[in-house]
């Protein structure tokens, strides 16, 4: 008579020589055998991606070894656990698998699509991350995100890594800065590996590289990547790519990257809102279990309007504040906390109005002027100057910026950015302008 162990012990036996370790612990070790009655073999599964794989992949392998032990045709039958059902204790299993995958795809295993908020400035290419997780190399070849800094494009990127590794553990996933790749390139020249560097990006499925906005200038760099990019493409393997801005605008870009780069889509992202601010810092205290009240919550979303990173930085140090001086969090404490430890300074004290008003003063033009779209010199410069500083001084993102002058394309935020950028490595007239202005604004 075939019992239930002996038989779950040969078939899951067949499955550690058939799969890789990860994928063994992510599927095999996580399915309770449950029953063994006329043939049928009832499994237990954490979730319905669990089943949903086990049913497109595991099922006729576990047929075959079972046959091949019992000489017996056995039918499994798959159950979700659920919730309410406590006697099995695996629930947690599956997500240590995947953090061990993440690693070793240098992924954050916490950048997921559940962590995600999704609000009005990032709901397009939360959309588009999530579509070329279930479907990479489909529809949008490359996917490019852009926007202002802190603003969750990485996090998206490691969603869709590790969403594919969640849904198959075999999958190649590859993860760089543009910093990482141009130092592993330049590694490779030196000790004459571009062979093994080659094998190593050209086998990924899922490439994604994060800030290519620093490939401008490196022409090997933009040779090498460029070549890369067209074996994964033509191989329907899926690209993600991120910068702080358009391809098109990032100097120094090769056209024929540039044009590669526009294949697919782009999409940006843009600073939350108030109620999606409240929404991502409400979701961090209860994953880090702090006790905050909402109002609590409202009046640090309000102080910080641009950067979620500068966001999550708040809530960790008001946090380590309240441990500190062994209170529980409220508002007076965070606002004391803020103060006492100067934390706010940047990205509320320096808004983008303080500065126009600054600007405006210095240069003796309106306030109307400065945001208008007068194109004199007297005023163009001065406003060109202002958009510089509000790009340096904040954290605001070029859409934001432009929003606030007169709500401006974030080209010509660019545009501007560049020109003074540009003028200051000469002009020591305006460098002592700006230095000037500078400390004006964070008096
Ligand atoms: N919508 C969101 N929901 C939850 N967390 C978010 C969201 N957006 C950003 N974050 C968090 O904010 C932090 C900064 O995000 P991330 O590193 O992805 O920004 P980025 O746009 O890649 O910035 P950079 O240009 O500096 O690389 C991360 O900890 C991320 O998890």
């Amino acid at each position: 008579m075939l019992d239930l162990d002996t038989l779950w012990h040969a078939i899951t036996e067949g499955f550690r020589q058939k799969l890789s370790l990860p994928a063994f612990n992510t599927w095999i070790d996580t399915a309770v055998p449950v029953k063994l009655t006329n043939h049928r073999l009832t499994i237990k599964l954490p979730s319905e991606l669990h089943r949903d794989y086990w049913q497109s992949n595991l099922t006729q392998p576990l047929i075959e070894f079972a046959y091949e032990f019992a000489h017996d045709d056995i039918q499994p039958i798959f159950v979700v656990e659920t919730d309410d059902d406590p006697t099995v204790s695996t629930l947690n299993q599956p997500a240590a698998a995947t953090a061990t995958l993440s690693q070793n795809a240098k992924l954050n295993p916490k950048y997921t699509f559940e962590t995600f908020v999704i609000g009005k400035g990032n709901q397009m290419a939360h959309a588009a991350a999530l579509v070329v997780s279930e479907e990479p190399g489909v529809m949008y070849n490359p996917l490019f995100f852009y926007g202002g800094v802190g603003l969750g494009k990485t996090h998206l990127m490691h969603a869709i890594g590790n969403k594919m590794l969640a849904d198959d553990p075999t999958t190649k996933v590859k993860y760089v800065t543009s910093e990482a790749f141009t130092n592993d390139f330049i590694t490779a020249i030196q000790s004459k590996t571009q062979e093994q560097f080659r094998e190593k990006y050209r086998s990924v499925d899922l490439l994604l590289v994060d800030d290519i906005q620093f490939f401008a200038d490196k022409e090997g760099t933009q040779e090498e990547f460029f070549h890369t990019f067209n074996a994964l493409h033509d191989d329907g393997k899926q690209i993600v790519l991120t910068s702080d801005r358009l391809p098109d605008e990032i100097p120094k870009l090769q056209d024929r990257l540039v044009s590669r780069f526009q294949w697919g889509l782009s999409v940006d992202i843009t600073a939350p809102d108030l109620e999606t601010r409240i929404a991502i810092l409400r979701t961090k205290a209860e994953a880090d279990q702090i006790d905050i009240p909402d109002e609590t919550l409202s009046y640090i979303a309000g102080r910080i309007d641009s950067n979620v990173r500068e966001l999550e930085g708040a809530l960790a140090r008001v946090h380590a504040y309240s441990k500190l001086v062994k209170k529980p969090i409220t508002t007076e404490l965070v606002a004391s906390s803020l103060k006492s430890l100067k934390l706010d300074r940047r990205s509320s004290e320096l808004t983008i109005p303080l500065i126009q008003e600054k600007v405006a003063k210095y240069y003796h033009v309106s306030l109307a002027d400065l945001k208008g779209k007068k194109r004199m010199k007297a005023i163009v410069m001065p406003r060109q100057i202002a958009m510089y500083l509000s790009r340096e001084l904040t954290d605001s993102s070029l859409p934001k910026i432009g929003n606030e002058f007169g709500g401006k394309d974030h080209t010509t935020v660019i545009h501007a950015y560049d020109k003074i950028a540009g003028a200051l490595k000469t002009d020591t007239d305006l460098q002592a302008e700006i230095d000037n202005l500078k400390t004006e604004i964070q008096r």
